[in-house]
């Protein structure tokens, strides 16, 4: 929860140019809708219905139940975010809801792309695909450093190198190879959207012989390629190497591809890797991960649409 609340905030701060406290009711209600909202998608039941639409149509209470929570979703946000008209000063635009509405202001068929029920699910797309997906690597992140401490103590002792005790920022990254190679190997093992999201063949493709007729579901499962052996030697194991030259420097990888290809990869990607450095940098920086003793840690991934870490006790020390 700590972890998704400070990811939210970011989120937040972008559309809303805001921040809540952790306590927050407001904030709190956000998190638990999206999180009941992605858990809801993810029942076999849900599951069923991806796969086999033309099937599970007639099975109408889970379509309903989804439904009726993505309601909810889009009200709560609706009534909390988007709502903004009467504050909107144009010569003042501080967050993306601000620019949205001035630019549905000056466009002359606003119902076209700058509609309100877009706005409401331009914001609501930012917290479903932006929450649980970085908060769940940095769960994963965590996780490994207990695992394995020596990994863990060789991040510290980059970052004492490189930044010290100073504020980490996005231009350390690059003078620390180590660390970034860490970060890029906790998402391909923690592979969290195993599954991609699904796409849809907009016309006939041949595809190694294959036809694919226009309209067909694909599901482009992304474990195949950041678990695929050609590409990654110790594609089972946490292996920072895959991502390193002979001399320690950053190498990167085609088939690295947590946040999917092609036109619609994620939008978040640059967000997600500054998130992504930032907090890991600056909680290993503070604290060390250990499991309590005698604790195994179990690296099964949980089942679900995103596949977090099963949860785990975890104890943080200070550095100081
Ligand atoms: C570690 C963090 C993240 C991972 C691994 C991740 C991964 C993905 C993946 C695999 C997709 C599907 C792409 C496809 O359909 O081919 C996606 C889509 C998307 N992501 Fe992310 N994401 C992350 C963080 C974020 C953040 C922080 C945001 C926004 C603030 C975000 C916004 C989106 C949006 C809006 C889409 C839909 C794009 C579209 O359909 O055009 N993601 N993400």
């Amino acid at each position: 929860m700590i972890l998704n609340t400070a990811t939210a905030n970011i989120i937040v701060s972008i559309v809303l140019s805001h921040r809540f406290s952790y306590e927050d009711p407001t904030l709190v209600k956000l998190l638990n809708i999206v999180h009941e909202n992605i858990n809801l998608t993810v029942t076999p039941a849900a599951m069923m219905y991806y796969a086999f639409p033309s099937v599970m149509r007639w099975c109408s209470t889970i379509k309903n139940k989804v439904a009726k929570n993505m309601n909810v979703l889009h009200e709560f946000i609706q009534e909390t975010f988007t709502n903004q008209r009467k504050e909107l000063d144009v010569n003042d635009q501080r967050n993306l809801i601000n620019s949205f509405l001035v630019k549905q202001q000056e466009v002359k068929k606003p119902q076209l792309y700058f509609s309100n029920e877009n706005l409401t699910a331009l914001v609501t797309d930012l917290f479903v695909a932006g929450l649980d997906t970085t908060s769940t690597t940095l769960r994963w992140a965590l996780l490994l450093m207990m695992k394995y401490p020596e990994i863990q103590r060789k991040v510290q002792s980059e970052i004492e190198k490189v930044i010290g005790s100073a504020e980490p920022q996005v231009i350390h990254r690059k003078q620390m190879p180590y660390t970034d190679a860490v970060i890029h190997e906790i998402q391909r093992f923690g592979n969290i959207i195993p599954t991609n999201l699904p796409h849809v063949t907009t016309q006939d493709v041949n595809f190694r012989g294959y036809l694919l007729p226009k309209g067909t579901y694909v599901m482009p499962l992304l474990t195949s390629v950041l678990y695929d052996k050609d590409h990654f030697v110790k594609a089972d194991e946490f292996y920072p190497e895959h991502f390193l030259d002979s001399s320690g420097n950053f190498v990167k990888k085609e088939a690295f591809m947590p946040f999917s290809a092609g036109k619609r990869s994620c939008v978040g990607e640059n967000l997600a890797k500054m998130q992504l450095f930032i907090f890991f940098t600056r909680l290993l920086q503070n604290f060390t991960f250990q499991a309590p003793p005698g604790a195994t840690l179990d690296l099964t991934p949980e089942d679900g649409f995103i596949t977090g870490p099963l949860p785990h006790k975890m104890c943080a020390i200070p550095r100081v």
